[in-house]
């Protein structure tokens, strides 16, 4: 008891030396802020990267860039690279890296490296394999679905993303040709992206491609709630506030969400439904669905439980559907801004593709070299994800002379390699013939250091982490892109290069908030 007593007697006593009076307060504060600053300045295990003082010590630095200004802190990287070098600390635990030649030791297959638990939490879906921070966990998840998404599959699947592609088309022609009004190429593609994901993924179609307008309440959501990314990411109480409370109260004081929480209802009533039997979708599909796929895996147990399910499903559609619209609404611009690029590509089309009713296969567009190029142009200058992709290391990492020590947070971003300028001259320029291979040698182009140019193409990024469903992505471009430019007159209305420059990083590149997006009759 007595001990009880001098124990709590000097609690007191010490609380009471700082709340005794404001001032020892204040002082008090004062003081560890200061040790603090001096701490992260000083002695951090990363005090030894350059970068600005301010950065180091707190990361209200990117705050001002992210959530004050709106998703600039990935742009004003360029200016600190410029000042700094090739490596900088960009806030008090992370290290930017702007090296080329450096992606591959970082985005790998050979070593280890975890993700950073602060930069996916905002996405809300913890136990799908995107969001998965440990790397073995990752890769036993990840195991179970990359089969779906082999180049054997997508080939077998094809028919399904032609029908859909088709269908758009049909839009197209049906109901805008000639009419004067302008078609928002981004939502058109969004929705057929989703359609195509929603259908070869889970068996199921919400038929998005048939909404008026193209206007689909959930991708509208996803759109307005990337503009809370670095909200949520950087002020982590919001998300944990948010989890907490019923999602009819979110969905009433966030107008847009009902949507998206419908959408996430259905996939778990779906996962249930697929387990116990109710749900028999996928017989009439002639591939397995990626539930079928996780259930019938080696995982254990527990990966097999309805709400991980779900968050796969979520994870396949919001990275599925965005970042291939985002690069189909692009490519479409630079072809439709480009007369000689559209006229090459149409003339190829035109070669490939005699009988309109009689698609050519995806393994023969392939084989297109003009088409394959505009893709891969398109694919550079979209940026892929623009958000750095943190990465942390149980073991040392040397950059040049500087060592990155174990568990300090180190990333890159694909934008500053795919706008390299020693590797991609004149990177803002549209320019598909840089992929073109020797007309006489037959032999494929190279960057300066003597490789392929293909390794510094990396929307997709690289190593065990890359995106799982890239086969599936470069399948609907292709497909996509050939229907499109073969059966349609385009032309670009009131849509200028500002309508897709990047302008903020919201995770994935956005462009000017008064931009009205791409938008184009059909003529
Ligand atoms: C042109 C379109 C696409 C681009 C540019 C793209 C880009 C990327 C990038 C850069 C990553 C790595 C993200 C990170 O490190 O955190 C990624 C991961 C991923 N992507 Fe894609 N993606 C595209 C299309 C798709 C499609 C169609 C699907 C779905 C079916 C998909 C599903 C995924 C998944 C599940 C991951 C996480 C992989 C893992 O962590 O194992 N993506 N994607």
């Amino acid at each position: 008891m007595d001990s009880i007593t001098t124990a709590s007697s000097q609690v007191k006593g010490f609380l009471g030396l700082f709340l005794g009076s404001p001032f020892k307060f204040a002082l008090t504060l004062l003081g560890l802020l200061l040790w603090t600053a001096i701490h992260r300045l000083y002695f951090s295990s990363i005090s030894h990267i350059p970068g600005p003082k301010l950065a180091a010590i707190t990361q209200l630095y990117e705050i001002y860039y992210d959530v004050y200004l709106g998703g600039k802190f990935t742009l004003h990287l360029e200016s600190l690279h410029k000042q700094y070098g090739p490596i900088i600390r960009i806030n008090p635990w992370e290290i930017h890296i702007n090296d080329p030649h450096f992606y591959d030791e970082i985005y790998t297959t050979v070593r280890p490296f975890n993700k950073v638990f602060e930069h996916i939490s905002w996405v809300n879906l913890f136990t799908a394999g995107l969001a998965t921070v440990p790397h073995s966990l990752h890769k036993m998840r990840r195991s179970a679905i990359s089969p779906l998404f082999s180049k054997q599959q997508i080939y077998i699947l094809q028919s399904e993303i032609q029908d859909r592609a088709a269908k758009l088309c049909n839009r197209f022609l049906y109901e805008y040709k000639s009419t004067g009004k302008a078609v928002s190429l981004e939502r058109a593609f969004g929705c057929y992206a989703t359609d195509v994901v929603t259908h070869y993924t889970f068996a199921r179609e919400y038929k998005y491609l048939d909404f008026p307008d193209f206007i689909a309440p959930t991708l509208e959501t996803a759109r307005m709630f990337a503009a809370l990314i670095h909200v949520i990411r950087l002020f982590p109480v919001f998300r944990i506030i948010s989890q907490n409370m019923p999602n009819r109260l979110v969905a009433f004081m966030v107008p847009g969400l009902g949507h998206f929480f419908a959408f996430q209802d259905d996939m778990f009533r779906q996962v249930t439904d697929i387990i116990s039997g109710r749900n028999q979708d996928h017989v009439n599909v002639s591939h397995k669905t990626i539930f079928h796929e996780v259930l019938s895996s080696n995982l254990p147990p527990r990966e097999k439980l309805v709400p991980r399910l779900a968050d796969e499903g979520m994870v396949l559609v919001l990275a599925g559907f965005e970042t291939t619209r985002s690069v189909l609404t692009n490519t479409c611009f630079y072809i439709l801004n480009d007369k000689e690029v559209c006229r090459k590509l149409k003339a190829e089309l035109a070669a490939a593709w005699p009988d309109i009713e009689n698609p050519p296969t995806l393994q023969e567009l392939e084989r297109l070299p003009y088409l394959t190029a505009i893709i891969q142009e398109g694919l550079r200058l979209s940026l892929g994800v623009s958000f750095r992709l943190p990465r942390t290391s149980p073991t040392p990492i040397q950059y040049g002379s500087y060592t990155i020590p174990p568990g300090a947070i180190f990333s890159m971003c694909q934008y500053f390699v795919a706008t390299n300028s020693t590797i991609f001259p004149s990177p803002k320029t549209f320019d598909p013939t840089r992929w073109l291979a020797d007309p006489i040698t037959g032999e494929m182009p190279l960057a300066p250091d003597g490789k392929l140019l293909s390794r510094y193409q990396v929307s997709f990024s690289r190593g065990t982490r890359s995106c799982v469903g890239m086969n599936l992505a470069y399948a609907e471009l292709h497909i996509c892109l050939a229907n499109v430019f073969r059966k349609c007159e385009l032309q670009l209305f009131e849509t200028t290069v500002k309508d897709i420059e990047f302008n903020r990083d919201y995770f994935l590149p956005r462009a000017h908030p008064d931009s009205k997006g791409v938008r184009a009759l059909v003529v």
